[in-house]
């Protein structure tokens, strides 16, 4: 699914009022009335509902939303906020739509506002995606009495106050919603950490907008959905075997952080992969072989540390580094060897991509080659530099795989994967009970499972860190946030793929 920029969705908007010969009105009711229908399927019937409207399209469908609820038995209580004499023409039209009953507040004041009960709803219509400049005065004021109001605080389309797709200026106000409606497509401030506290809970309401002109429009920003990553899996041929499923290799796992190798080969077992080697120190031999008795193991000449390549490094189809393997000297050498020997895909995690970050001779072996990161934020900012917000670190995430011309998964609540064009692609599984010790090396063991397959690399990226966070999805519904670990969300991934490869309903 495609993230368009504030200017797209204005022509989106514009050409599919063009293309159906309906009029902008028609299709704010249509946009009012997917709203109107996500809140009541959320929210009870009979609620009160504060509407705070602005001047422009936005606070125009906060009107429309009014008369709907309204219609459908909820208290209403419509507010028009600001200088009304430079309000839109649906605005208007949608004033002089409604009913009787419903009349409209002025505020002129933030104290115009009266103080609102806790259960009450606010339906927040101040500002869309038309925003231009940071909100400040009357309006700032307003938005921050809503947000100390204790009230329920549900946005149309975006959090007013909020930029669609670029930084927001720190002295602009913003409203903190609860949940948010957006129409037709996601916007790329919802999937950025630093927008948590205003966006929360957000959903797609579709509005019909336009399928030729979201076709056609160029962007470089992508939300993963189940059809996207449906549409990539391979299902297994009758006559195959195990030799046409890829042979994996993974170096992983040191003194005290064996737990890794054993997390990454279960997962790249559970993962479809048709044979597993782990190569780890000597120290791990019996804990692997124990562990997972369907990987073959190594045993590097070193007993706690990383310091080799296996013989004949050249017959795997694809190798997972890093989980566990710690950052002593051996082990920096052997990652050089590997970076200058190999030709195969490499998954690059962890202590390998540290050991990278920190050597400028590593970084410059690293043209020319397959190559998947998956850096958690901090490891990132080690190969990178210091990043100054979100917005900056998605630009260093697409200038880094354009100039490697390699993959990064950059982990996170919605993962981002870079790709050597600058496209983003953005997840849309996963919840909070992965931020524990563990998850990342089950996600190395996923997607070395998948490019061995011979998923290309940017598939194996977009289906491994979906599968992966589908499981903890699943894993949910048993053990809960708090007592997920990184072994459930293996045990999750059998019915990760078997919901994937069932039809769609
Ligand atoms: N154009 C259309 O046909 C549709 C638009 N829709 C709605 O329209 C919204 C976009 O509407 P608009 O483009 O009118 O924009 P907005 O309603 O977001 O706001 C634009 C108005 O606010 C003013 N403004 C912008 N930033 C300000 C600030 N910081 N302080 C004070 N005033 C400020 C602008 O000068 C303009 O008058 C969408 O988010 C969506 O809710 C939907 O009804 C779907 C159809
Ligand atoms: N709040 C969250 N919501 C969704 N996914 C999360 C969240 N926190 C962590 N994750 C996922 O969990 C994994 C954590 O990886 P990482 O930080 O490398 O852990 P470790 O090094 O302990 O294995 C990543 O795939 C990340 O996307
Ligand atoms: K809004």
């Amino acid at each position: 699914m495609k993230i368009l920029s504030a200017a797209q969705t204005r022509q989106a908007d514009a050409c599919t009022i063009q293309e159906e010969g309906i009029s902008s009105t028609d299709l704010m009711e249509r946009a009012a009335k997917a709203f109107t229908g996500w809140f009541e399927n959320k929210f009870q019937s009979g609620t009160e509902v504060h509407v705070f409207c602005g001047p422009g399209n936005n606070g125009g469908d906060g009107l429309a939303v009014s008369r709907l609820l309204h219609e459908r038995g909820h208290r209403v209580q419509p507010y028009l906020v600001g200088d009304l004499s430079k309000a839109s023409d649906d605005f208007n039209a949608n004033l002089k739509r409604l009913p009787q009953e419903l009349q409209p507040i002025r505020v002129q004041d933030a104290a115009a506002i009266p103080a609102l009960s806790k259960s009450a709803f606010i339906v927040d219509a101040l500002f869309g995606t038309g925003l231009n400049r940071p909100v400040t005065g009357l309006y700032a004021q307003v938005i921050n009495s809503l947000n100390s109001s204790g009230a329920t605080i549900a946005s149309v389309d975006i959090p007013s106050g909020l930029y669609t797709d670029s930084q927001t200026p720190e002295e602009g106000a913003i409203i903190r919603a609860h949940c948010t409606a957006t129409f037709e497509l996601p916007k790329l401030a919802f999937l950025l950490p630093q927008h948590e506290q205003f966006v929360g809970e957000w959903h797609v309401v579709p509005i019909g907008l336009s399928e030729e002109f979201i076709l056609g429009a160029p962007t470089n920003f992508f939300c993963t959905t189940q059809e996207d990553i449906q549409q990539l899996l391979k299902p297994r041929r009758k006559f195959s075997h195990k030799g046409m499923y890829g042979h994996a290799l993974l170096l992983c796992g040191g003194y005290g952080k064996m737990g890794a190798a054993v997390l990454a080969a279960r997962a790249c077992l559970r993962s479809g992969v048709g044979l597993l080697t782990v190569q780890v120190p000597q120290a791990g031999y019996s804990i692997l072989q124990t562990a997972v008795p369907e990987a073959m193991t190594l045993t590097d000449k070193n007993r706690r540390h990383l310091s080799e390549l296996p013989q004949g490094v050249e017959k795997y189809d694809v190798i997972g580094v890093g989980p566990g393997i710690g950052t002593e000297r051996v082990t920096k050498t052997a990652i050089g060897q590997l970076l200058a020997t190999s030709s195969h895909p490499l998954v690059i995690d962890a202590d390998a991509i540290n050991l990278i970050a920190a050597s400028e001779k590593l970084k410059a072996q690293l043209y020319k080659k397959k190559l998947i990161f998956t850096p958690h934020p901090k490891e990132f900012e080690r190969l990178v530099g210091k990043v100054k917000n979100d917005y900056d670190r998605l630009q260093h995430l697409r200038e880094f795989c354009m100039e490697y011309k390699c993959y990064v998964a950059l982990k996170g609540s919605h993962t981002a994967i870079g790709t050597p064009e600058g496209k983003v692609y953005f997840n849309t599984t996963g919840n909070p009970g992965m931020a524990t010790g563990g998850t990342g090396d089950v996600l190395t063991g996923i997607i070395t499972a998948l490019v061995g397959q011979q998923y290309t690399l940017e598939e194996a990226c977009r289906l491994g860190v979906y599968v992966h966070g589908l499981a903890a999805d699943l894993a949910l519904q048993t053990v809960g946030e708090i007592a997920m670990t990184a072994s459930d969300v293996i045990d999750h991934l059998p019915r990760a793929f078997l919901h994937l490869t069932q039809p769609m309903p």
